[in-house]
């Protein structure tokens, strides 16, 4: 499967991304919880370096509650300070600021010792697209948040969201552009739909993706649709036969069955799974 995707409009946004950079303590990284490195670009750790770095697990409810504690501690060992949450339920959002205070521990102290108090610490949401910032900052921010408007020496629109007397979030979070190097990477990105739909070949795209589930979790199709074969030709026909996906002439309508298998995949219908397991971490 090749996926064609330019990520030229990026060469922008990293632009943009680098000078926000400069005005921030913190950075905090949402990843999505079943991809968590194919979703995220390794170039942040050169454009967040010597700041203080969070990574959220976000979409953990949709993720194999198994491994989202592998990659919790796959993390850690690189040093993140690391949560998983839902930011669409709001669920794991609490436990930020504490882990912000642990995260920026260091800065917090310096500023005590130059005789600055009561500093808030400000921070920066980054992400691919469709991992969740904006639900994120709603959520995370919630309505009690008062935006502060620009202020002298940041950039021209950008604005702050006052979450506490010790945090401040940029209210425009930094849009990452996935790794595309490796089509793998490309392929499973396109399964939790961070990639426009409209460039994919949907079919093959549910090929793909019942590849993964008859090798990784198997019975889904069979609990999910009653489908026992396992060909993946076979198993397209037998979704698209399960939920009478037929065209104008009475054939079988396989895309039509390919956007049905995936959306029920992407909305978690088919149970919390995680498409990618972390090596063994060394320490
Ligand atoms: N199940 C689940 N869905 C989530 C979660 N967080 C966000 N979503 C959904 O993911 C989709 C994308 O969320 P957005 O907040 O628009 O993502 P974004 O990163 O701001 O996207 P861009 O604006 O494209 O960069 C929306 O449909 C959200 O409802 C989560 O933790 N769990």
């Amino acid at each position: 499967m090749n996926i064609q995707w330019y990520p030229g409009h990026m060469t922008k946004a990293k632009r943009a991304m680098k000078e926000d950079i400069k005005l921030i303590d913190l950075i905090i990284e949402l990843v999505d919880a079943r991809v968590p490195l194919s979703s995220r670009n390794p170039d942040i750790d050169d454009l967040g370096v010597n700041k203080a770095r969070i990574v959220l697990l976000n979409k953990s409810d949709l993720a194999d509650e198994r491994f989202n504690k592998a990659w919790t501690e796959y993390f850690e060992a690189q040093g993140f300070h690391v949560l998983k949450v839902n930011s669409k339920s709001g669920s794991g959002l609490k436990q930020i600021n504490g882990i912000v205070q642990e995260a920026c521990k260091e800065k917090i102290e310096r500023d005590r010792r130059r005789g600055i108090l009561n500093r808030p610490v400000r921070a920066m949401v980054v992400g691919i697209p469709n991992v969740g910032k904006s639900t994120f900052i709603n959520s995370f921010a919630g309505k009690a948040c008062t935006k502060t408007g620009n202020k002298p020496g940041v950039t021209k629109g950008n604005q702050w969201i006052r979450l506490n007397k010790s945090l401040e979030l940029l209210d425009t979070p930094g849009i990452l552009w996935p790794r595309f190097e490796d089509q793998k990477v490309g392929v499973k990105l396109a399964m939790i739909g961070s990639i426009n739909d409209q460039i994919l070949n949907k079919d093959e795209l549910a090929i793909e993706l019942i590849r993964f589930l008859n090798r990784d979790y198997p019975n889904v199709l069979l609990n999910r649709y009653g489908i026992e074969v396992d060909n993946e030709f076979k198993i397209l026909e037998e979704v698209a036969k399960a939920r009478s996906c037929l065209a104008k002439g009475g054939e079988f309508d396989l895309i039509k069955a390919s956007n049905l298998l995936i959306d029920d995949f992407r909305n978690g219908k088919l149970g919390r799974m995680t498409l990618e397991f972390p090596k063994k971490t060394e320490k």
